[in-house]
């Protein structure tokens, strides 16, 4: 029985923390919170929901659409020099013959698909993104939704991927190559831990 493979994409897919990374920043320098600028307290957001974790710090009224519309308008810019981690590639159009695979990020839909199209990447059914709902619990369980007789993964590599998942009800699979280290993952309770993208063929059984 085909299977449902929901991946996000930064830190899974695409070796972007260093394109990434001088976005946040400028977005953060954008809303004047100058103790959110350094790697670890960005890379500390990802341990719920990016959003989540930031209005829990800054009154959602504070954040400006015009300093989102220049995030996105940066990301969308970094997203076409960043690479994909090695062997990705391979693993997801094999993986794509045989199971239905979706991409849920917390970054633009616009950048992902910039992304995808420059690493001629097209196995994906849909792409959702930050601009559809800044919940990936709520996008993870609109496919779970579409697919209720088979078995559905989410594969993330920050521990705020390992909690919505958990949320949407879903299994997740931590990928330990991104941007959260294993302890850090760990307390999400992963249902599955893998260190290198080719363990996810060993997993779905080829
Ligand atoms: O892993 C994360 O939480 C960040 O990755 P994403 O931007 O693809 O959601």
């Amino acid at each position: 029985m085909k299977t449902v493979l929901i991946f996000d994409m930064d830190g899974v897919i695409a070796d972007s923390w260093e394109a990434c990374y001088p976005c946040c920043k400028n977005f953060m320098v954008s809303l004047n919170q100058p103790q959110l600028c350094s790697q670890e307290a960005i890379l500390r957001l990802f341990e719920d929901n990016f959003m989540t974790s930031l209005t829990r710090i800054i009154d959602p009224t504070d954040i400006q659409s015009e300093s989102f519309l220049q995030l996105a308008r940066e990301l969308n810019e970094a997203m076409t020099l960043a690479p994909c981690f090695s062997g990705i590639k391979s693993v997801l159009k094999t993986l794509s013959k045989d199971h239905s695979l979706y991409l849920v990020t917390a970054n633009f839909t616009l950048a992902a698909q910039t992304f995808l199209n420059n690493h001629q990447l097209d196995c994906f059914i849909e792409v959702m993104g930050a601009d559809q709902s800044f919940s990936k619990v709520e996008k993870i369980r609109s496919i779970a939704k579409q697919h209720t007789d088979r078995s559905v993964y989410y594969i993330g590599d920050t521990l705020g991927d390992m909690i919505e998942g958990r949320a949407a009800g879903v299994q997740t699979v931590a990928a330990g190559w991104g941007w959260h280290d294993a302890p850090t993952l760990s307390k999400g309770s992963p249902d599955y831990f893998i260190e290198q993208p080719e363990e996810l063929l060993t997993f779905m059984k080829y």
